[in-house]
């Protein structure tokens, strides 16, 4: 290479690191996967290293991934908060090793841990209390998150037993279990949201959410790996021994933690979790070794990047081959299209797989699939198997090209792609009999109306039969009766349940049921937000895009989506029969914001995290109804409103001088 090549690729791989970074640390969306970003990394470290006339001190590899956002406050760490030295490879783990041996001779032992994938935390008690959470940023100073973290329940907001440091920093991994993230992905993916990859992405986004209460909803965890304190040396002499130690103070530490003597059962004890890792119930991506000293630690000391004590030995995500024999297109109840790949059946990662995701017509042109190639397939963090590559060799002649539809596979309406989207959606709303199922389906489920006595398959044979063809169709049912009698499979007793139900879903609140019309992007949360700023569905209907973004956490697109949907006569016409039909559509506390004195005289102190309401919103409440707010527990105080993860010291002293705990419900009876 001419060395005007070689700066040109140095400059091309560095904005591509950059903005892979950039991708994967800010957004939690990566776009490729870690091991070809591993390998675009170690080509540009091996450029770097043959013309260090080149080196940027600047280089994606003299940096740890920032994640630095400017909705926090930036802490700087008092440690720094580095990255790790990684390989997929047992040669490089054995230099590894002989650079630790030249140094120390041959006597240390290595600490063998799982390499959770997640992101890693700073935790900071002061006195056994938790007083500050930071992420990595950029390795010298991160974005504060505590109220986040204090909603994780592994993570103690007060320490049990004694003999902790008055001061000290604990650092960690916070990660998502696989069960919470494939039902939180799936609901995210049924309101229309951008599902994420993997779980690691799942709880990045999350960690840095502005909404605390919204975090509390998306159960995380951590593990504890590293202690920092002044004085540690004198306390621990390794790090084995002050791993015992925080364990016993009420910190999560893995079991799986291994002291080991020689390489050989650091050897061993990769190979076992190959295999193992898919038994967890949550994601690694490989294994850390430490060496286990303190004192050798500091011999050994740091590059700028990562310490020269421990190396991270990174799982290379298995792949199998296998043939695609289809590609069917579903339809959901948004109207968006999805490409699912059928596959002949192959074992991967301990399971049968036979389906992977494609997600869009980006993504088939981009693999150039062709009927009965032979592809492979990747699971990696990701849960739902996606296809990487095709083999080109064994592709097979004269087979042509997966052509994506123009046309809805369901009803046959041209499809339409908005700017700058990817997805493909087919705009029959009224037509189209999947999104009509789908949309009653989301109507009646158990986080929106919640209709008992009916399900998925009813809201499909009714609608076969033409008794239901949009939501408000529910409630003339009972108009039918003698129609329904006449259904298979339809006794009675269910009818009667079934109608009942259906009466009872009119007491449903205002944010229910506007989470139940499935506007796309309005999640649960985005439903009760809007609900609550807003307070009636006129007021929301007269909303510009403008008003609708300024709620907190409601971005343009949800606002555009929001508008667009009351823009349509057909919606709004909907929303009237419903209201005739006497279904919720404002807020009910709101008369009683304005007008009462029922809490004159009383005091309250709110403190934790609420189901349904934000800690201003419950403040707003209380003051408007005469209460007065207090700042610090004492005598005077009346009611202690407590949410979820209350801090502990607030508990212990309401409980001591007898002041009534009461919770959100609570607080609203006293309002009726
Ligand atoms: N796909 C992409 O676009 C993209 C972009 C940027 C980074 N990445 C991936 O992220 C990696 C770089 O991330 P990184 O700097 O966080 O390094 P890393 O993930 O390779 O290793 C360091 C991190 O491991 C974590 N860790 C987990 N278990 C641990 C344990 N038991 N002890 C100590 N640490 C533990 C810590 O958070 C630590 O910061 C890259 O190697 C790449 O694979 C991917
Ligand atoms: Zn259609």
């Amino acid at each position: 290479m001419q060395k005007s090549d070689v700066l040109q690729r140095i400059t091309t791989l560095t904005r591509e690191l950059n903005e892979h970074n950039y991708k994967y640390y800010v957004l939690a969306q990566p776009s490729i996967s870690d091991f070809d970003f591993d390998k675009k990394l170690a080509e540009l470290a091996s450029l770097e290293e043959a013309y260090p006339e080149f080196l940027d001190p600047d280089s994606p590899t003299q940096k740890v991934g920032g994640d630095i956002t400017k909705q926090f406050k930036t802490v700087r760490h008092k440690w720094p908060m580095l990255s790790l030295s990684n390989t997929y490879s047992e040669e490089e783990l054995r230099e590894f090793d002989e650079r630790v041996r030249k140094v120390l001779g041959d006597h240390f032992e290595y600490v063998c841990e799982l390499k959770f994938d997640g992101l890693s935390i700073s935790l900071t008690y002061e006195n056994g209390l938790l007083t500050r959470a930071v992420t990595r940023g950029d390795g010298s100073q991160g974005d504060e998150v505590t109220a986040n973290v204090r909603t994780i329940k592994s993570v103690p907001n007060r320490l049990k037993n004694d003999g902790y440091p008055a001061l000290f920093e604990i650092r960690g991994e916070v990660f998502m279990h696989q069960a919470a993230f494939e039902r939180l992905n799936r609901e995210r993916q049924e309101n229309g949201e951008i599902p994420y990859a993997n779980p690691r992405n799942f709880a990045a986004g999350t960690i840095k959410l502005q909404d605390s209460a919204e975090v509390a909803r998306r159960p995380l965890d951590c593990f504890l790996y590293f202690l920092y304190m002044d004085g540690r040396d004198r306390a621990f002499k390794t790090h084995w021994d002050s791993l015992n130690a925080v364990k016993s103070w009420g910190f999560h530490v893995c079991e799986h933690t291994k002291l080991c003597h020689t390489l050989a059962e650091v050897f061993q004890f990769i190979a076992y979790w190959e295999n193992e890792r898919y038994r967890l119930t949550y994601d690694i991506d490989g294994i850390v070794i430490k060496v286990n000293s303190y004192a050798q630690q500091d011999e050994l000391g740091f590059t700028a990047k990562s310490p020269r004590w421990a190396i991270a030995y990174k799982y290379k995500a298995e792949e199998v081959e296998t043939i695609l024999k289809s590609v069917s297109y579903q339809v959901g109840r948004t109207g968006a299209v999805t490409p699912v790949a059928n596959l002949e059946p192959v074992q991967l990662s301990g399971t049968t797989v036979k389906r992977a995701t494609l997600h869009n017509a980006n993504e088939i042109t981009r693999l150039d699939l062709h009927e009965l190639d032979t592809v492979s397939v990747e699971k990696g963090g990701e849960i739902i198997p996606k296809i990487i590559g095709v083999n080109m060799e064994k592709r097979v002649p004269e087979t042509s090209k997966i052509q994506y539809p123009t046309h809805c596979p369901a009803c046959g309406t041209l499809l339409i792609r908005k700017a700058g989207e990817a997805v493909h959606y087919c705009p029959n709303e009224l037509g189209c009999p999947p999104q009509i199922v789908g949309k009653i389906q989301h109507f009646i489920s158990r986080k929106a109306m919640d209709i008992e006595g009916m399900g998925n398959e009813t809201v499909e044979v009714l609608y076969k039969k033409g008794l239901i063809k949009q939501i408000s169709d529910l409630y003339s049912l009972k108009e039918h009766k003698d129609r329904l009698e006449q259904l298979e499979r339809f006794g009675e007793k269910s009818i009667q349940n079934m109608l009942h139900g259906i009466e009872k879903s009119k007491e449903k609140p205002f944010p229910k049921v506007l989470f139940g019309l499935g506007i796309r992007y309005v999640g649960e949360t985005i439903a009760r937000k809007l609900a609550n700023s807003f307070k009636t569905i006129d007021a929301l209907i007269h909303a510009t895009c403008e008003e609708i973004a300024a709620v907190e956490e409601i971005g343009e697109r949800i606002a555009s989506s929001v508008t667009e949907y009351f823009s349509k006569e057909i919606h709004l016409q909907q929303i009237a029969v419903l209201k005739s039909v006497a279904l919720q559509f404002s807020i009910v506390e709101e008369d009683r914001v304005l007008s009462s004195d029922k809490l004159a005289n009383k005091t309250f102190i709110i403190s934790g995290v609420f189901e349904n309401h934000s800690r201003e919103e419950l403040t707003q409440l209380i003051v408007a109804n005469g209460g007065k707010m207090l700042s610090s527990i004492s005598n005077k105080l009346n009611y202690l409103v407590a949410g979820d993860k209350m801090g502990p010291s607030k508990l212990t002293k309401a409980q001591k001088l007898n002041i009534p705990i009461i919770s959100e419900a609570d607080l609203i009876k006293m309002l009726a």
